[in-house]
């Protein structure tokens, strides 16, 4: 484990809040109709061919922006505004929400096995029944947050779900097409939120902090894949999300406070049978501004079967996964590190599903 000098550590101040551009008539985000943006694809939900472009996206990237989704504004500034309120609380009080075990308030450590990195979070439920959550001692004004948390979170989950129906009729597999976002629907979803800032950082020389490789900067968090299906990350205007290409080369994410980017999570990198890739992704503190990112991960219900869809499955087509519940991967991730490949254990022939590029 790193550990930290304490003066530098306390230091995470100055959280800004967006500024956001004036409202669309129909006060939802819009944004223009490139359909890449640095390599990587842009989906117009509103356009025809929205369903094929996601398809392609996630065999090819595992990863893509959504344009005119629909998400009001408001749902957006207004819980930024309640995250920035909390990471700008002293110390001491964010430390009343913690440590995250896994939910809770988490300060530089990831995970339960020697994570570490530049960033501070609170990890939630997002499940409909949030019972769990009492157990989060919250700081502040919890009504107004958990309010803001719901109402995000609710609007961003059926945006997920919708994308999920698109990847269903894309995919023209036979039935009906909530095959997938029925799993994210069903009222036992083990869906999680998180809440991510970054801080600036004022002195990179004296922190005892990993640092990326060949390079003075610093790991924000490092790379991994998301176990659930689908992840929907939205952030302010500071960069620092990177995705590993195919051929491993990383991109940066360019910010869009606007747009949502999905990505493609190891379960439905299964579900597909190895057909989508479920991107590698790590985020890169930026030395001057804060970064602070909010992310849906739809998973599952507990007991729920994680299979490639039979309705998808060719003639003679073989799994390329053993079967496993959701709870079963999800135990067997909390075990492992971030950067670990987590379905090796899952996989029939180790190793085959890399090789084939997935
Ligand atoms: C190191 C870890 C943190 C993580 C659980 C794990 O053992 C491996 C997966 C990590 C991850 C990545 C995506 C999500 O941010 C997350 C909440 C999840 O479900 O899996 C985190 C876990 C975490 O932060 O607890
Ligand atoms: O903060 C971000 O932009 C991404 C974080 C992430 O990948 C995660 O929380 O799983
Ligand atoms: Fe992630």
């Amino acid at each position: 484990m790193v550990v930290l000098s304490q003066s530098v550590v306390e230091d995470f101040s100055h959280v800004s809040t967006c500024k956001v551009r004036p409202p669309s008539s129909n006060n939802s985000t819009t944004n223009n109709n490139n359909n890449s943006c640095n390599g990587i694809p842009v989906i117009d939900l509103l356009n025809p061919e929205a369903k094929t472009q996601i398809i392609d996206a996630c065999q090819e990237f595992g990863f893509f922006k959504v344009i005119n989704h629909g998400i009001p504004l408001e749902f957006i500034t207004n819980l930024e505004a309640e995250a920035v309120k909390f990471f700008n609380l002293p110390q001491s009080e964010k430390d009343k929400a913690g440590p995250a075990n896994p939910l809770g308030y988490g300060n530089k450590r990831i995970g339960r096995n020697g994570d570490v990195g530049w960033i501070e979070y609170l990890l939630l439920s997002a499940n409909s029944d949030q019972s769990s959550q009492n157990s989060i001692n919250f700081p502040g004004d919890p009504q107004l947050f958990w309010s803001c948390v719901n109402e995000y979170v609710r609007a961003v989950k059926n945006m997920a779900c919708e994308v999920l129906e698109m990847i269903a009729e894309g995919l023209k597999i036979e039935g009906p097409k909530d095959v997938l976002s029925k799993l994210l629907r069903d009222e036992n979803s083990d869906a999680l939120f998180r809440l991510n800032h970054y801080p600036p950082c004022p002195d990179q020389h004296q922190l005892q902090v990993p640092l990326m490789s060949g390079s003075r900067n610093l790991i924000g968090f490092g790379e991994h894949t998301d176990p659930q299906i689908i992840s929907v990350v939205r952030s302010n205007n500071t960069s620092g999300l990177q995705i590993s290409l195919k051929d491993g080369t990383w991109v940066s994410v360019p910010p869009d406070q606007y747009s949502f980017y999905l990505n493609v999570g190891d379960s439905l990198q299964v579900m597909s049978n190895g057909r989508f890739r479920s991107v590698k992704h790590r985020v890169v503190a930026d030395g001057l501004k804060s970064r602070v990112s909010m992310i849906f991960l739809g998973g599952p219900p507990l007991n729920e079967k994680i299979a490639p869809l039979s309705s998808l499955m060719e003639d003679g087509e073989e799994s390329l996964y053993k079967e496993f519940t959701w709870l079963e991967y999800k135990k067997s991730a909390y075990m492992t590190r971030l950067a670990d490949n987590r379905l090796r254990f899952f996989e029939k022939s180790p190793g085959a599903a890399s090789a084939a590029g997935h």
